[in-house]
């Protein structure tokens, strides 16, 4: 049996819990709690991919892939987050993996989204997660266009509600930003990612032993959000999550971030100088919250001084909402995707599932190889990506057994107007990009291995150019994916 690097990981990861066990078994007070309970909340289960009927894709992080997933047995629905172990131990991604384990294990909040259980084979880690099947609120911003002050108030306050929880369990989260706040079937706000959490030194919540000193020098965040004494290194608190917050609601206004600009340098020396200007429809209410929130001091944004969270809540921009109530209260409409199919089967249409996991299914011999599949042979990276195959509108630009390794919705930059494109990248490898209202195939980039005939130059995290002799073609990925295109092209160049 092959016996690759992850699975050292995951024996790595269980042994430092006992470990800690045994090291938190003191007489202290501190140490009974600690030593009362290492099981897991969320179980290690024996499943296998196989045991799902997976549905569509809900996003691609820069290491996971999230699908939705129906137990075939249970009929319960999760948000699947799939991990390749090798290309987590190449890219050392493996701390960010048992923080985010470990950490939302213990979360219990209506506000977090809930881990149920894990898995894994010999490819992949699994993640159960509550599946959110509302998407992002970065989604709900760009459909809508901006978001109403009505609106804006309802997810900030549910937002709160959630930090207030988390920073009281002694965590910064370090990641917020519409792109990880979640929204349910029903409209109700849950915060994601805890891949980028940094405990407190007091924190409640139980760690392994290094995984708060490995990070802990690390940048992390994303940059239109991250606030200025982080860029001067100054040591993280629980104040850069009320920056991000501020940040965050002014996007909702607005629709764009606060220090929105052509790169991240750019960006960087406006959050520095705190070049920040209001339009003129923002509310005096919203203007004073998000004024106070992004405050230069840590320790004087609204919510971090000595009256805490009261401080923050009893701001007028919040008049009205009812804090004990707020998941009973109906939540914004959604605005849903234009260019999502009607039908419901879409959602659930089973996959063929000969390219995900260790593609076993009911053909694996004893020791756990795989038969008759070309999943053995195949690269880690093709093997987690396949999964993108399934989701039925690309499946008529595929040959079969065709996998696609990364897609985004991306706007085709040009001279006169934009286009929105679905780019497709696949394991041939392909590169074409699609008109995803009409579903026509709008180009194909030729490929070639060699960088002289096929390059991408990233401009800025949300921007790059595919260059080829012929032409240069400038997208621009509203997620700030530009780099993992990058990765993605020139990994199945060097394959
Ligand atoms: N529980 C969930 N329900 C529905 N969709 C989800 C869920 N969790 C994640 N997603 C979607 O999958 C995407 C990828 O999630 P993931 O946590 O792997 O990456 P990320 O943390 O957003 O990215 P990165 O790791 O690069 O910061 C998210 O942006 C989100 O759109």
């Amino acid at each position: 049996m092959m016996l690759i690097a992850g699975d050292e990981m995951e024996k790595d990861f269980e042994s430092k819990m006992r470990l800690q066990n045994q090291a938190a078994s003191g007489p202290s007070a501190a140490a009974v709690e600690r030593s009362r309970s290492f099981a897991f909340r969320a179980p290690q289960e024996q499943f296998s991919i196989q045991d799902f009927e997976l549905g569509k894709i809900y996003g691609v992080g820069s290491y996971s892939k999230v699908v939705r997933a129906k137990k075939k047995d249970t009929g319960k629905v999760y948000a699947l987050k799939i991990m390749d172990k090798k290309f987590i131990t190449k890219e050392k991604k493996t701390s960010y993996v048992k923080l985010e384990r470990i950490v939302l294990d213990q979360l219990d909040h209506p506000g977090i989204v809930r881990l149920f259980f894990t898995f894994q084979d010999n490819y992949s880690l699994y993640m159960a997660l509550e599946s959110c099947e509302g998407g992002e609120l970065f989604d709900q911003i760009t459909r809508k266009g901006r978001l109403s002050e009505a609106d804006a108030r309802f997810y900030a306050a549910e937002v709160i509600d959630a930090l207030e929880y988390i920073h009281s369990v002694g965590l910064i989260h370090r990641d917020i930003k519409p792109e990880n706040l979640l929204l349910t079937s029903d409209g109700h706000m849950k915060i994601a990612d805890f891949g980028s959490v940094k405990p407190m030194k007091d924190s409640q919540i139980k760690l392994l032993p290094t995984s708060s000193n490995e990070k802990a020098c690390t940048f992390v965040g994303t940059a239109a959000y991250v606030p200025p004494e982080v860029l001067n290194s100054s040591p993280a608190t629980f104040g850069n999550d009320l920056w991000a917050l501020g940040c965050t609601i002014y996007q909702m206004l607005s629709g764009t971030s606060p220090f929105k600009d052509a790169s991240e340098w750019l960006i960087f020396q406006r959050i520095i100088a705190r070049d920040l200007k209001f339009p003129d429809y923002f509310s005096d209410e919203a203007t004073d919250l998000i004024d106070k929130l992004l405050d230069t001091d840590p320790s004087k944004r609204l919510g971090a001084g000595p009256d805490g969270y009261a401080a923050l809540k009893m701001h007028p921009f919040f008049q009205g909402i009812d804090w004990e109530l707020l998941r009973e209260q109906p939540a914004p409409k959604l605005a849903l995707d234009p260019n999502a199919t009607s039908s419901s089967d879409d959602q659930d249409a089973p996959w063929s599932l000969a390219h995900v996991g260790d593609g076993s299914q009911s053909n694996s011999g004893a020791d756990g190889s795989s038969g008759g599949t070309s999943s053995s042979e195949s690269s880690s990276l093709s093997r987690i990506a396949s999964i993108d195959s399934f989701d039925s509108r690309w499946r008529d630009f595929l040959d079969p057994g065709e996998t696609v390794v990364m897609i985004s919705m991306v706007k085709k930059i040009q001279k006169l107007t934009n286009k929105k494109v679905q780019l497709i990248l696949t394991d041939k490898p392909k590169l074409i990009y699609v008109d995803p209202s009409k579903l026509i195939l709008k180009g194909n980039i030729i490929w070639s291995d060699n960088p002289n005939d096929l390059s991408i130059q990233v401009t800025t995290s949300s921007s790059f150019k595919i260059v080829t002799p012929k032409k240069v073609i400038l997208f621009e990925d509203a997620k700030q994916r530009a780099w993992q295109w990058k990765k993605a092209i020139e990994g199945l160049q060097n394959r």
